[in-house]
């Protein structure tokens, strides 16, 4: 097994998430930072350097990373090696022989739904499905089994952009905070758009869990992530964990597997 330091970069459609680990792999810092396509490398660089000189951490040699916004990934990448001499994991289901993607086109998957996969593998010990419901941009639901197969599953529009379209619509209607309301039954707009925009995102979450364990006919886990995961954590019926840093753990564990 690969040692650290490393640091773990996983650059979502919104925000890029970073984690650095100890020696033992374990994450001892994380950074959450826009994910903001006009920046090129020298400004990645600053922004690295910023983060670390900030924690007082050091660069480590190494890093993974994942991207679903290409010219973000790329000019992160360049600027890891060309700055910092860090050598630099790109997932890509290219990179991962051990890894069945089991879509018609196994190139089209996102890094972070790969990344997902070797996240939920230390809930598949017990298990033979496991259901990744990532919230970001869009929410995914990742089918991972045993065996590193990535199934298939689910994406959908993400809470806030779904909030955002209506909002952007609606002359009448404020922008609200996507809590969960005191009950379905809302006496005022505020309470009744977040009952349709928190409770029935949960409904649409929980039904689609359902399908999919149905469809795979065996024992899954449903496990969230994601930032709104929390907003849903007691709303939602069919999630069984909820797994804050699962994407970048999964990086880590990817990591150490080649
Ligand atoms: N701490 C939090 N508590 C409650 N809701 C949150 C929290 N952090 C983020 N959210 C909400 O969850 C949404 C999705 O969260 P997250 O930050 O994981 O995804 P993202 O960064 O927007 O997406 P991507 O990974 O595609 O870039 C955010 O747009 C925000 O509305
Ligand atoms: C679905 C998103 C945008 C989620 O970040 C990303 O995983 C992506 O761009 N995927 C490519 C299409 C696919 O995974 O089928
Ligand atoms: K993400």
């Amino acid at each position: 097994m690969r040692q650290g330091p490393l640091l773990a970069v996983d650059v979502g459609n919104t925000s890029t998430v970073l984690g650095l680990t100890n020696d033992a792999l374990q994450l001892t810092h994380t950074w959450r930072i826009r994910t903001n396509r006009d920046l090129l490398p020298d400004d990645f660089a600053l922004t690295l350097k910023g983060l670390m000189d900030l924690s007082e951490v050091a660069t480590p040699p190494c890093a993974v990373l994942s991207s679903v916004a290409p010219p973000v990934g790329q000019n992160l990448k360049l600027a890891l090696e060309r700055h910092f001499g860090v050598r630099t994991f790109e997932v890509t289901a290219e990179n991962l022989h051990d890894v069945t993607v089991e879509l018609d086109d196994p190139r089209a998957i996102g890094a972070d739904r790969l990344a997902n996969l070797f996240g939920a593998e230390r809930y598949l010990a017990d298990r033979e499905f496991v259901i990744v419901v990532d919230f970001g941009t869009s929410t995914n639901f990742d089918v991972i089994g045993r065996g590193r197969r990535f199934l298939g599953g689910v994406l959908a529009t993400g809470a806030q952009v779904s909030a955002d379209a209506l909002f952007a619509r609606a002359a009448k209607l404020p922008r609200v905070n996507l809590e969960a309301p005191p009950s379905a039954l809302g006496k005022n707009t505020v309470h009744a758009l977040q009952s349709g925009l928190v409770f029935g995102y949960a409904e649409m979450v929980d039904g689609l869990v359902r399908r999919l364990k149905t469809e795979v006919s065996g024992d899954a886990l449903a496990v969230a992530t994601g930032g709104f995961s929390r907003t849903v954590e007691g709303v939602c019926r069919e999630i069984d964990v909820f797994d804050d840093t699962l994407t970048l753990r999964g990086l880590v564990e990817l990591w150490a597997t080649r």
